[in-house]
């Protein structure tokens, strides 16, 4: 049992593949199904404090998880009891059910115990819950002390994150050989609790993966200012959007933070103002130009939009610039692009579209070459070659003016150290979700910007 930081996402599809395989190399679905429950049983053996477990079958492979699990546990002395929404159909199911010898109840009839274990529905899920299902799983959910979902909370769709109907909240997930989607993506993610990989025996590979702390230099006895990243930061319209960007990329760790478009100095005065000249973005040292934050969305604002988009520099795009810009106007550029939209500029710019959100960050990388940072309480970062990044569990109180220029800052930051733009990416979204979560509540863009320093010791 481990924690997700780094480890494959895969779909249902992949999932089963990799299943296929293992079963082609001399294993068997009822092998791999023995490996799962034992497992899963060994968990809730350790996390349910010796209490009574009532584990809930569905008529698939995750309720025939779910027989193996129950047997496990009263070979173990634990009391059980199984209830099952129909009888299990195919046939490793079927010989799991046989090897549970106890009662099967109905789960109308069922009463509450101590743990509960669901194992219901998995990646086969379909269509939503009846309500003969719902009504009782969230009745025995609410009347346990713990709740244990076996790969993905029944009702939650696992390639999307969708919710389908009403479903209670578990305390725990178990993902069964890796994380799907719906372990990250919203609202799914919310259901599941803390989410945990259990080991199934199946090797499992995927170009996404959930974010992990990133590697990310600290500075050394060769350091300076220029070769720590250089970050120019376009203002605007509403300058404190700018101003937050820079601030952030100066606590994220560039050594030299430039604000184009101002000239007067003012505190803090290790952010450097310049006016945008013509050449202000040929500067060779430039790691990245960060424009957006404030930018403002009137013609007026194509100007200096042009001419970072025309710059050979790395490029970080925000906020207003998103709205001026299409995607194929993106891919014409060439070069380093990094778009940060959050869900309404994201519309704008590629269309709504009804895909997961891992799928329409991915379509929109490969329409843009650019690498996407669809940001949000779920954060998808995809790059055009096809791989993701993928980043739950985001501190709610981010949901404040500011934040997402705090964001673009410090992608800017490690952009300017020279990180391939998808490292970039994940590493400005580590640092951020990690500042979040050291500041707790009711904090504001100024400290967040801040704060990224105390994130950025911790690498
Ligand atoms: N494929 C394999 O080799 C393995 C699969 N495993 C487990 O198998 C699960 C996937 O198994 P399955 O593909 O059998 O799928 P599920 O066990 O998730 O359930 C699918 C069954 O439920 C029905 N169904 C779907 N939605 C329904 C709804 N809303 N109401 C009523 N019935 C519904 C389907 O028609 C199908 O019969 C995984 O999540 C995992 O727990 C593990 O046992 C390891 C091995
Ligand atoms: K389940």
């Amino acid at each position: 049992m481990s924690p997700l930081d780094g480890r494959p996402v895969v779909t249902a599809a992949q999932m089963r593949a990799a299943e296929q395989l293992a079963i082609e190399r001399g294993s068997s679905v009822a092998a791999l199904m023995d490996h799962v429950g034992r497992a899963v049983a060994e968990v809730v053996r350790r996390i349910g404090g010796g209490g009574d477990v009532l584990v809930l079958c569905g008529s698939g492979n995750n309720g025939g998880d779910g027989y193996v699990a129950a047997a496990a546990l009263k070979a173990a002395g634990i009391a059980v009891r199984v209830a099952a929404s129909s009888p299990p159909r195919g046939e490793a199911a079927i010989a799991a059910r046989a090897g549970w010898d106890g009662a099967v109840e109905t789960l109308a009839d069922a009463a509450p115990a101590s743990v509960l274990v669901d194992a219901l529905f998995g990646t086969g899920l379909n269509r939503a819950l009846d309500d003969a299902v719902a009504a009782p799983l969230r009745r025995l959910v609410e009347g346990a002390r713990l709740s244990v979902a076996v790969d993905v909370p029944s009702g939650v769709q696992a390639d999307t994150g969708e919710v389908l109907g009403p479903v209670p909240a578990m305390a725990v997930t178990l993902a069964l050989g890796a994380a799907k989607p719906a372990h990250l993506l919203q609202p799914a993610a919310r259901l599941c609790g803390t989410v945990r990989v259990l080991d199934i025996g199946v090797t499992v590979d995927s170009d996404a993966r959930v974010i992990a702390r990133p590697t990310w230099t600290r500075p050394g006895p060769d350091s300076h200012k220029f070769n720590r990243g250089m970050v120019a930061v376009v203002r605007g319209r509403m300058a404190g959007a700018a101003h937050l960007a820079a601030t952030a990329a100066m606590h994220a760790g560039a050594g030299y933070v430039v604000l184009l478009g101002a000239s007067m100095p003012e505190a803090p005065y290790a952010l450097v103002r310049k006016p945008l000249t013509d050449d202000a973005l040929d500067d060779p040292r430039i790691g990245a130009v960060v424009i957006g934050p404030g930018l403002g969305r009137d013609e007026g604002m194509r100007e200096p939009l042009d001419q970072a988009l025309a710059s050979d520099r790395p490029l970080v795009i925000d906020g207003d610039a998103l709205r001026l810009l299409t995607p194929e106007r993106i891919a014409a550029r060439g070069g380093t692009t990094i778009l940060t939209p959050h869900a309404g500029e994201f519309d704008a710019l590629f269309g709504a579209g009804d895909g997961s959100k891992l799928d329409r960050a991915r379509d929109a990388a490969t329409r843009s070459g650019a690498v996407v940072v669809f940001k949000g309480p779920d954060t998808v970062i995809a790059a055009p070659d096809g791989r993701a990044i993928l980043a739950g569990d985001a501190n709610d109180w981010l949901s404040t003016a500011g934040t997402g220029d705090v964001l673009t800052g410090a992608i800017g930051a490690a952009l300017s150290s020279g990180m391939p733009a998808l490292d970039a990416a994940a590493a400005g979204v580590w640092l951020h979700g990690e500042a979040a979560r050291r500041l707790g509540a009711a904090f504001i863009a100024d400290e967040l910007a801040v704060a990224l320093k105390h994130a950025r010791g911790m690498l």
